[in-house]
């Protein structure tokens, strides 16, 4: 809900005020680019200006819901607010909060939250609340029987005054926090068809790491619903991040895993996930990523017990990114639903196929390397240089 003639989005972000104020700059400028793509790519008007810490949106009454709305997608954002913008006369706030009240009140208990950034100001943040709060209770007490409760409140008449001018909200809607994508360098992010990794790909990009997306082609093994699902996925993702490509680079992997399926028992999931990592290497050198990102969790499945974690990591000198490494799968799945990767699919596909009968627990580095194709490596670095891209 925002106040009558709101046509500005207040935008906040968190981690980015911990910054240097060079560094600030120019993750705020980032911040703004990434902005304006939401716009655009959602057709929303809207103008982005960077100021004070705080960048505004200036736009339409009837489009600041859906600005503020692109706003709290955009990541580094904590959270955004529809605004009312008025002058930093204390009447003129004191005015415009009973009229937002007179027009949006419908009852139960309020509260005024009012800051100020300049402190030079006629008047403390306490004085507006408390005239503010007086002029509220005057605007709708012959209509109802108002209340005032500053810790549970049903209503919350938000102010925060800036160096020229005084905001007024009655919400906030909340970002994903973290930092602007493309704050980090790139990483390439190993997508599959299912659930965590679309959600630990997010997680890096929500700490400003714009990804690489790589599916790995698994032949009979995948199937096309299983390469769907990513695709699906990656699609979703991009909405995220509408300037930056996230084309999806195949990588062939279908000769690969039927010899793994064919010479291999217990260490084949191990293997493949050595395959997995090595392809992403050399791709990463193409396409001059820094690392990797998958949606592997402690002991989730078989290949993420600690110690098959440390053999299957020995595959690549680049660092593996597993931001999901110690959540529970519940959350992993509330987060996947909010971000909209959820895939409700029981399509018995990818990896789960070309799982043996008894699996590799507590694997060890030599009996694994004695186990696997010598050519393991050659033939995951040649699948990366004949990798494809394609639109998800
Ligand atoms: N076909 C594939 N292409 C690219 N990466 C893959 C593929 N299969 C698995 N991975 C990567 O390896 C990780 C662990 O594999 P796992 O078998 O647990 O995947 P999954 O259960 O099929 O999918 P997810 O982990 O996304 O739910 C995945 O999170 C993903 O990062």
């Amino acid at each position: 809900m925002h106040p009558p003639g709101a046509d500005t989005v207040l935008v906040r972000h968190g981690d980015v005020n911990t910054k240097s104020n060079t560094v600030k700059r120019y993750m705020e400028g980032i911040l703004v680019e990434n902005l304006e793509a939401l716009l655009a790519d959602r057709d929303i008007p809207g103008d982005v200006e960077q100021r004070w810490n705080r960048p505004l949106i200036h736009t339409t009454e009837d489009a600041v819901a859906d600005a503020t709305a692109a706003a709290s997608d955009a990541f580094g954002v904590v959270s955004a607010s529809p605004c009312l913008t008025v002058s930093t006369e204390k009447e003129q706030i004191v005015d415009a909060l009973a009229e937002i009240a007179r027009e949006r009140y419908t009852g139960g208990a309020f509260a005024v939250d009012a800051r100020r950034a300049d402190k030079n100001l006629p008047y403390d943040s306490d004085d507006l609340a408390r005239e503010g709060g007086t002029a509220i209770w005057e605007a709708v007490e012959d209509e109802f029987e108002p209340e005032v409760d500053l810790d549970d409140p049903d209503i919350t008449f938000g102010v925060e005054i800036r160096e020229d001018s005084a905001f007024l909200y009655l919400e906030k809607l909340s970002g994903p926090g973290g930092l602007p994508l493309g704050a980090q360098e790139p990483v390439i992010a190993l997508v599959s068809g299912g659930i965590d990794s679309p959600v630990a790909a997010y997680e890096m990009m929500k700490r400003g790491a714009p990804i690489v997306p790589a599916y790995v082609d698994l032949g009979a093994y995948g199937g096309i619903d299983h390469e769907a699902r990513a695709m699906e996925t990656v699609r979703k993702l991009s909405r995220y991040a509408p300037n930056f490509d996230l084309q999806v680079y195949r990588i062939p992997g279908g000769e690969t895993v039927d010899l793994l399926v064919s010479e291999m028992e217990e260490g084949r999931m191990l293997s493949l996930r050595r395959f997995f990592y090595r392809a992403a290497e050399t791709l990463a050198e193409r396409v001059d990523a820094n690392g990797i990102v998958t949606g592997e969790a402690v002991g989730q499945k078989s290949s993420q017990t600690v110690r098959n974690l440390g053999v299957t990591s020995r595959a690549t000198r680049l660092p593996i990114h597993r931001p999901l490494l110690t959540w529970d799968k519940q959350d992993i799945v509330a987060k996947a639903r909010e971000i909209d990767t959820y895939t409700d699919s029981t399509i018995n596909a990818g990896c789960n196929r070309v799982a043996p009968d008894r699996v590799e627990t507590n694997a060890r580095l030599e009996p694994l390397l004695e186990a696997e194709p010598d050519d393991l490596f050659e033939r995951a670095e040649e699948a990366a240089r004949n990798a494809e891209l394609v639109d998800p």
